[in-house]
C-alpha cells in the first residue's frame, strides 16, 4: 500500500516493512517511454549475473534489531536497472559543486562524467562554473572523460564551489534554456536543501529532468548515511597536526599541544581523530559541553595530566565551546557566512589564551603551549583511496539513477549498501555525536579525560537519549528547522548547558546501550 504526504513517498509492507521511496519522473510525467538499458549489451556488464538491481531490493536503515522488531525503515537500493527512461543521446547532463572543500570531490565529478560515457554512452557533460550562482552568471564548462581524466589526483573542485546565491528561479530557468534533463549536485545539507528547493519547483514546472544529490560533508553532518566521503582522509590526514602537537609538548617540561579541527556542528573528525591517535588526551567536541573553572573542569585536568605525564594534547572541534567565547563577546553571535551558516570564532585561539592566562596567573606551574591550526589542511588534500572507491560507487550509483528516471534522492552508503534517499531525510535532520553513544564512551576510556558533565546533567542525558548509534544513523541526528536560516546551538539532548558542572569526572554510564 503507497501514502504520500507532500514531501515523502511512503510504502508499507509486512511486519512493520517501510519503504521510504524516493519520486520517479513518470509520478509526475504520464506516459514517458522507456528503453532497454545499455548496459545489457556492454561487454563488461553483460557478463555479470544478477547485474540489473531486482525492482523491490530495498535496504534496512537499522541492521541491529530484535526477535520481535519491526521491520523498519528501508531505503530503495541503488544500482542499474532493466529499463531507462532517457535515450542516451538525449541526455544533457550538468554537474556542480557548492559549499565547503571536500577530499574526493573531483573524484566524484571525475566518475559521474565516466560512468555517464562509459556505461550510458552519454556525450553531453557540462559543468557549472563556481556553485550554485554559476547557473545563472557564468559560461558551463564542457565535461568529457578527456577532460577530467586525472582530476581525482587533485584535491579541491575542479569546477570551483562558492556560498550563498541559490536562486532557485534563475536556476531552473538556466536548466530549461540549458536543455538540460539531468542536474548532479555535489554539497553538504545546505546545498541538499537547494537541491531539494530546485526538484520541487521543476516538478512544479512539469519539466523531465532528474534531480540527484551527492553528499559531501567534511564535517559528517549528514544524517542516514554510514558516512560522507573524504572523511576518512580527512581524519588520516589531522593524524600529522597531532603527531606534530605531540612531537612538540613532549620535547619540553609541561608541554601543551593544541590542534583546532573542524566540525561546525559535529564533533565527528575531532573524535576520530583522536580515537585514531592515542596520543590525545582530551577530545573536546560540540556536541559535548565543558567548563574551564573548578572542579572537573579543564584547567584542573590539564594540572592533573601535566602533572602525570609532563605534556598533554588537546583536540578541540572549531565548533566546541562556542557558547563559552559567545559569554565572553556577545557581539560576534549573529556573523553569518553567505549561506547562512553561522560564523563561528576561532575556539583554538581563545583557549590557548586562556589556558595560558591561567597557568601564569597561579604561577606554579610554567607551560609551554603550542597551537597548531591545520583546518583547511585537511580538506584541501586529494581523497585517498578508499574515499576514492567510495565516490567512484556513489557517482556510478547516482547516475544509475537519473538513468532510471529517479529524481529528487541523494545517493547514499546505508549499512554497506547503495541507496537512494529521499532529500526530506538527507535535509530534516543534522548528523551529531551523541555523547551517551558507546562510540563516545569508547573514547573517553581511550583518553581518560572526564566527561565534563555533572552527574544531574548525567542523569538527565541518560533519560532522554535512549537510541543505540553508529558513525552515523538516523538516531545519531538532531532535529533541525528545514529552513535552516540558523544552525541550532550547540546545546544538546536537554542538558542546559548553563547548569553544566561545578564537580565530578563521572563518565556518561552507557552500559544500558547497544
Ligand atoms: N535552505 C536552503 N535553501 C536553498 N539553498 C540553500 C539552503 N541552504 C543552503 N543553500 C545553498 O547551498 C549552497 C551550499 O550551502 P552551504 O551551507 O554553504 O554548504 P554545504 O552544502 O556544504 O552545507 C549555497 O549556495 C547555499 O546558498
Ligand atoms: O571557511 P569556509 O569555507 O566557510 O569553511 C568552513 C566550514 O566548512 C566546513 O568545513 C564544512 O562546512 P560545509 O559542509 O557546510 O561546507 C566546516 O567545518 C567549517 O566551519
Ligand atoms: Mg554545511
Amino acid at each position: 500500500m503507497a501514502s504520500s504526504d507532500a514531501n515523502m513517498k511512503i510504502v508499507h509492507g509486512e511486519a512493520g516493512y517501510i519503504l521510504e521511496d524516493v519520486p520517479h519522473l513518470s509520478d509526475y510525467i504520464p506516459n514517458l517511454p522507456t528503453y532497454p538499458n545499455p548496459l545489457r549489451s556492454n561487454p563488461a556488464y553483460s557478463v555479470v549475473k544478477q547485474y540489473f538491481v531486482h525492482v523491490d531490493d530495498t535496504v534496512p536503515q537499522k541492521v541491529v534489531v530484535h526477535k520481535d522488531s519491526p521491520r523498519g525503515v528501508h531505503f530503495r537500493r541503488a544500482g542499474p536497472r532493466q529499463k531507462v527512461y532517457f535515450k542516451s543521446d538525449d541526455v544533457r547532463a550538468c554537474i556542480v559543486t557548492c559549499g565547503g572543500l571536500c577530499p574526493g570531490l573531483n573524484t566524484v565529478i571525475r566518475e559521474i562524467v565516466c560512468g555517464l560515457s562509459y556505461m550510458y554512452g552519454v556525450n553531453s557533460v557540462i559543468g557549472i562554473d563556481g556553485g550554485y550562482r554559476g547557473f545563472y552568471s557564468k559560461n558551463t564548462v564542457t565535461l568529457t572523460p578527456k577532460v577530467v581524466n586525472d582530476i581525482h589526483k587533485r584535491g579541491g573542485t575542479f569546477l570551483g564551489t562558492s556560498r550563498g546565491g541559490h536562486d532557485t528561479n534563475k536556476i531552473v530557468d538556466s536548466i530549461q534554456d540549458r536543455g538540460i534533463n539531468q542536474v548532479y549536485v555535489i554539497g553538504g545539507d545546505g546545498t541538499q536543501r537547494g537541491a531539494a528547493v530546485i526538484y520541487e519547483e521543476i516538478r512544479r514546472r512539469g519539466l523531465k529532468v532528474a534531480v540527484v544529490g551527492i553528499p559531501k560533508t567534511i564535517d559528517n553532518d549528514i544524517p542516514v548515511i554510514d558516512k560522507s566521503f573524504g572523511f576518512d582522509t580527512a581524519v588520516e590526514e589531522a593524524q600529522r597536526a597531532i603527531n606534530a602537537a605531540h612531537v612538540e609538548a613532549e620535547s619540553v617540561e609541561n608541554g601543551i599541544g593544541i590542534v583546532k579541527l573542524m566540525g561546525r556542528y559535529s564533533g565527528f573528525i575531532a573524535m576520530y581523530a583522536t580515537l585514531a591517535s592515542r596520543d590525545v588526551d582530551c577530545c573536546l567536541i560540540p556536541e559535548s559541553p565543558f567548563f574551564l573553572e573548578g572542579n572537573g573542569g579543564l584547567f584542573e585536568f590539564i594540572e592533573k595530566r601535566l602533572k602525570e605525564n609532563g605534556h598533554m594534547v588537546i583536540v578541540i572541534a572549531e565548533g566546541a565551546g562556542q557558547d563559552l567565547l559567545t559569554e565572553e563577546n556577545a557581539q560576534a553571535m549573529n556573523a553569518k557566512d553567505a549561506s547562512g551558516n553561522k560564523l563561528l570564532q576561532d575556539v583554538g585561539l581563545w583557549i590557548s589564551q586562556r589556558i595560558k592566562d591561567h597557568f601564569a596567573r597561579k604561577n606554579k606551574m610554567a607551560i609551554t603551549l603550542k597551537y597548531i591550526d591545520p583546518t583547511y589542511m585537511i580538506r584541501a588534500v586529494p581523497s585517498n583511496a578508499s574515499d576514492n572507491v567510495y565516490c567512484t560507487l556513489l557517482a556510478q550509483s547516482a547516475v544509475h539513477g537519473a538513468m532510471a528516471g529517479f529524481t529528487g534522492y541523494t545517493s547514499g552508503l546505508v549499512n554497506g549498501r547503495q541507496t537512494y534517499i529521499p532529500f526530506q531525510r538527507i535535509i530534516e535532520r543534522q548528523n551529531q555525536v551523541v555523547i551517551t553513544d558507546r562510540m563516545w564512551a569508547r573514547l573517553l576510556s581511550s583518553t581518560n579525560q572526564p566527561s565534563f558533565i555533572n552527574p544531574k546533567d548525567g542523569e538527565k542525558i541518560k533519560k532522554t537519549e535512549q537510541h543505540p548509534t553508529r558513525l552515523s544513523e538516523g538516531k545519531n541526528c538532531k532535529d533541525v528547522e528545514v529552513k535552516k536560516a540558523e544552525k541550532p546551538p550547540t546545546q544538546i539532548l536537554g542538558v542546559d548547558n548553563s547548569k553544566v558542572g561545578q564537580n565530578s569526572e563521572n563518565h556518561v554510564d552507557s552500559s544500558n546501550k547497544a
